[in-house]
């Protein structure tokens, strides 16, 4: 099938390679030149564990390719999925579906034959009904469906080719035949296919997140209830979790969510179903973003506690940069935002990250950084574990490798991330949220 992928940012970009890695020929629309000559040449424009592979074997046969000319997709393909972003809007209220309003108008008035529009992007609930207006007027040969993404950055591409389920929320035969179709190889593995209609794909997508930021807030307030009785999460979280009705996926302790998508998409749905009048479900909302919040705080004082002296003048090692592992986003990044708060309490900050210095650095300039985690850790008197990258917490060479460089050894693991035993063995202090500190053997 010939596709087109309109927007080729963290879900763009990934989802368009993939469709290629299903059998299909893709064009890829970004409004950013540079953008466009990486992605053409095999790299995409941020570390996407996977994704440049992908685009190194699919570039060069021309199956994949990447323009910023909108009407050589329209032309080119018969199904168009739209990617663009939808960042909250400045004041805080809701989402701004301008780039999503913008990507159908232009697209619209190029689409001279029977094609299916098949919206991707996470967007205020009703959205779905405003661009049906805008493709009745002028486009009324296009079919729109609403087929919200569910990919976790750091696995974007594995997400896409082997999604946990498909939702559809469209209205017409034709619609359901051309997502069976673009869907085919995996639908045929057995992947469900939920059909809906668009209004609830909408609500569902946000549901989906909101959910998700449940469970990390309410672990999160249970590990302030452990910081409040001496009693251990990490142990109240593994228990529980063995009941099948919670699970332990999604459900670790630490610093509180970050990342370009949870904070936003909670924010947004929570303005807008409280604008609905659904007041109950936003006063949940509500609190799970306060606990994360207070999260950011809680770690804060952790590591003033861990270094039992004002940090005011210490130098802090904070590895890791990213808001999660396996990408180099540092949107919201609760590492990057602790970081900030104790170079704004005079802490001399020195950040450490493997994939994403660049993206810090872009966005932070003001503070300091480092080429390599013994470099941060030089002469520090904390050292803060902010992203649980494998390469901190599973290299069994680290804690000893750190231990001959920093001043003290105190090692503040806000992600509950580390192996204890593998750090106090090397006589480092380990201090996590929710969680008694742990001390080296004597
Ligand atoms: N990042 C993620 O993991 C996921 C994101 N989503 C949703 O997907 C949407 C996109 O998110 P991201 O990819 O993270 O945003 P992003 O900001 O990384 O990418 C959006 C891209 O769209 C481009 N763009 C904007 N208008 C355009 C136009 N008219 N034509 C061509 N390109 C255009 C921008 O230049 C940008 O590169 C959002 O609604 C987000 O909530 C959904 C699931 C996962
Ligand atoms: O709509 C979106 O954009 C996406 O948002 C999230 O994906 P993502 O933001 O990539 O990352 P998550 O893995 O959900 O992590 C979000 C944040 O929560 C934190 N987290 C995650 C899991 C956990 O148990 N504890 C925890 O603190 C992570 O470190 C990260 O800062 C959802 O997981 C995806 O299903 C969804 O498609």
């Amino acid at each position: 099938m010939r596709v087109s992928v309109i927007g080729c940012g963290h879900l763009g970009a990934p989802h368009a390679a993939a469709m290629a890695e299903l059998g299909h020929e893709v064009i890829g629309v970004e409004l950013d030149p540079g953008t466009v000559k990486r992605l053409n040449g095999g790299r995409g424009a941020f570390y996407e564990e996977g994704l440049d592979a992908l685009l190194q074997k699919h570039t060069p046969t021309g199956r994949l390719r990447f323009t910023t000319d909108i009407a050589e997709a329209a032309e080119f393909a018969d199904l168009h999925f739209i990617c663009v972003g939808t960042p909250l809007r400045e004041d805080g209220r809701g989402y701004d579906v301008s780039q999503v309003l913008g990507a159908v108008r232009s697209l619209a008035p190029l689409l001279s034959r029977p094609c299916t529009v098949v919206g991707k992007s996470t967007v205020t609930v009703g959205t779905v009904a405003r661009l049906q207006q805008i493709l009745a007027a002028e486009a009324p040969a296009a079919e729109l469906v609403w087929n919200p993404e569910f990919l976790r950055e750091g696995h974007a591409v594995a997400d896409s080719l082997h999604p946990d389920r498909i939702v559809a929320g469209l209205a017409s035969p034709a619609a359901r035949h051309a997502i069976e179709e673009v869907y085919a190889p995996i639908l045929a593995r057995g992947t469900e296919l939920v059909l809906t209609d668009p209004q609830t794909a909408e609500v569902l997508k946000s549901a989906a997140n909101a959910f998700l930021a449940t469970k990390i807030s309410f672990i999160n307030a249970i590990a302030e209830v452990c910081e409040a009785t001496g009693a251990d999460v990490g142990d109240v979280a593994y228990a529980i979790g063995l009941d099948e009705r919670i699970g332990h996926a999604g459900m670790r302790p630490g610093i509180g969510f970050g990342g370009g998508c949870l904070p936003k998409d909670i924010a947004a749905f929570t303005h807008r179903i409280d604008e609905l009048g659904a007041h109950q479900a936003a006063a949940l909302l509500t609190a799970v973003q306060d606990i994360n919040a207070e999260r950011l705080e809680a770690a804060v004082r952790l590591v003033a506690t861990a270094h039992a002296a004002p940090v005011d003048g210490a130098r802090i090692a904070v590895l890791g940069a990213s808001f999660k592992p396996g990408t180099s986003d540092v949107r919201s990044s609760p590492a990057l935002r602790l970081a900030g708060r104790l170079h704004q309490d005079g802490a001399r900050v020195v950040i450490h990250d493997p994939q994403a210095l660049e993206a810090a650095r872009a966005r932070h300039p003001e503070y300091t950084y480092a080429a390599t985690a013994e470099e941060a850790a030089a002469g520090a008197r904390v050292v803060v574990l902010g992203t649980d990258w494998h390469d901190y917490t599973a290299d069994p060479g680290l804690p000893a490798a750190l231990a001959r460089l920093v001043e003290q050894q105190v090692l503040v693991d806000v992600r509950n991330a580390v192996n204890t035993g593998a750090w106090t063995g090397e006589g480092w202090q380990v201090w996590q949220p929710g969680r008694p500190p742990r001390h080296p053997a004597p």
